[in-house]
Order: structure tokens, then sequence, then C-alpha cells
């Protein structure tokens, strides 16, 4: 089982996560409130607008190709929940969508708190999958707690709607234009664990360098997390987990997804593991600062 999981990461930085002990009924609840939510009218999404990284981001308004000349943003709505604890986050009024906050509250918890009181001990799925990382790289499997990553992690829900093609284009001819529902990106940090509708879109390419490029459907599975290695954790292993690259084509009907996104805590360092450096094979990236770095990447998937 540990080698199937080394292996994934280190083949294709993308494997399903089964058995992982989130309630699927929790998992229903918040793409119906995420549903809820989108169907609202746009003036009332907008008086929630993204600030300090949270709340409502309209169509067109994020690149995630920051390399794409592209003028056009990504062809998604989508709404950030963050870190709960440090009140940054924007919600619905309670009156209009009763619920929500406390369902994507619950959803935050499940994946991320580890509870360690002594009756009701529980390790929470990134805790999980960050201990087995940690333990594939032979380290001690409390190692990202030791270096500062668990201590307040800087995680996002991030609820992703895909309006179909018909939806934007109407009859398709006249004003349609090419552009992404996700353009071609890299997760920024640890790990993400994503569930979608079902309906397709997701591709991976396995070797970004190769050219032409090779895209890969990505199925999703009923009941699994797709779950993927960041590029932070890919500057941690020195390129031996990979952070892969993939997209999401614009569906021709809408699409729904929901991207849990996890960063280290914002003054955790990441640098090099020395398991996975040595002379002949030095450290490729320098110390980085994980909330610098992370504030880096999202200006440039906002300024285009
Ligand atoms: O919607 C999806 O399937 C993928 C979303 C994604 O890659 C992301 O939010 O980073
Ligand atoms: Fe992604």
């Amino acid at each position: 089982m540990k080698f199937a999981f080394e292996q994934a990461c280190v083949d294709q930085g993308f494997f399903y996560l089964v058995n992982h002990g989130v309630d699927e009924e929790l998992v229903k609840e918040v793409f119906e409130q995420s549903t809820k939510f989108f169907s609202l009218p746009i003036e009332g999404k907008m008086k929630l607008g993204k600030t300090n990284h949270r709340g409502y981001t309209e169509l067109y308004a994020e690149k995630l190709d920051t390399s794409s000349l592209s003028t056009k943003g990504d062809s998604k709505e989508s709404f950030y929940i963050g870190p709960l604890a440090d009140n940054l986050n924007q919600w619905p009024l309670e009156e209009d969508l009763p619920s929500w906050r406390s369902t994507m509250e619950t959803y935050h918890k499940k994946l991320l708190t580890t509870s360690a009181h002594r009756t009701l001990f529980y390790w929470s799925v990134v805790t999980k999958l960050l201990s087995l990382i940690a333990l594939s790289l032979k380290q001690e499997e409390d190692f990202f707690e030791k270096v500062g990553a668990l201590n307040e992690p800087l995680a996002f829900i991030r609820l992703l709607h895909y309006p179909g093609m018909l939806e934007l284009f109407g009859d398709l001819d006249s004003s349609y234009e090419e552009t992404y529902g996700a353009s071609a990106h890299s997760d920024y940090g640890t790990v993400t664990l994503l569930v979608t509708d079902g309906v397709p879109g997701l591709q991976i390419c396995r070797e970004k360098s190769v050219k032409p490029q090779v895209w890969e459907d990505v199925p999703s599975l009923s009941g699994a997390f797709i779950v993927n290695i960041g590029d932070m954790m890919e500057r941690w292993t020195n390129c031996l987990f990979r952070s892969t690259l993939h997209r999401v084509l614009q569906p021709r009907q809408d699409r729904y997804s929901v991207a849990f996104l996890t960063n280290p805590s914002k003054d955790c360092i990441v640098e090099c593991l020395e398991s996975c450096c040595s002379e002949s094979c030095p450290p490729r990236f320098p110390p980085i600062k994980s909330s610098e770095y992370l504030e880096e990447r999202i200006r440039l998937a906002n300024d285009f």
C-alpha cells in the first residue's frame, strides 16, 4: 500500500483516495449549497466579491495559466473560503442561504482539523495524507507538524462552477470563443483534494516540457477524492514528487466541482528535504516562506 502511494506521488502526482471517512452526505450537501450560491443573481454574488482572497470571483476574472498570452480569463466562477479562525471569510446572509456557512465550515474542519482530544482522537484526511507523504520521504510521520506546516494551514475551499457552452454562447456559432474552464496550471500548495459532479473536463499533462503536450482525461470516481501534489510539496521534495500540470476543458453542460487547496502555515519555510538532495542532486529551489510564495502566485493569476 505504502509503495503504491509513493509511486503515485512520484509518477503522476495524482491519485484517487477512497475510504477517507468523509461522509458522502456532507459532500452532497456542499454541492447543493454551492449550486444555490452560483444560482443567485450576479448582483447578489458581486456583493461578496473577493477580498483577502476570500469570496466570489466572477467569470473570466482569473486565469490560472500565467504563461498564456490570452487576455481572456478562465470561463469559471468561484468562491473561496479560507482559514476559519481569522474571520476574513465572507458569507452569504443566513436568511438568503440558510445553513450555507455551517455546511462549509463543517466541510473545512472535517478535511483539515485533527482533534487531539483524549476521548475524541481523530486524524483529519489532510493530516493523514501528510503523514503518509512524510513516511514515504523517510521522515517521521509528524514531520509536517514539526516544521510548522500544520499550525494554522492556509487551507481554502474553492467552490467552482463552469457554465456549459450552451449557457455561455447560446447557439454556439455566433459568439463562440475558445477558453478553458480552468487553464493549464499546477496547484500552489501541499496537497489538493478535489470532488467533481461527474461531468468530464479535467485533464492532466504528465510531461509538460514534451511538445506537443499530451493531455489525458481524469474521470471522476464516485465517492473518491482526486488528490494531487502541489508546487510547495514539489519544492520540499526537490521534484521527486510531482506537481502535475492540469486543466479543465470548457464543458458542454454545467459542471460543478469543489477543490480543497492546502498550503503550509504562513510562516512555514519550505526548503528541500535532506533525503531529497545530495552532492550530485543539489536543491533546485531556494527556501521560501509559504505566505510569500502563495501571495505571489495568487497575484499572477489575477493580474493579467
Ligand atoms: O474543477 C476541477 O476539476 C479542477 C479544479 C482545479 O484544478 C483547481 O481548482 O485548482
Ligand atoms: Fe488545480
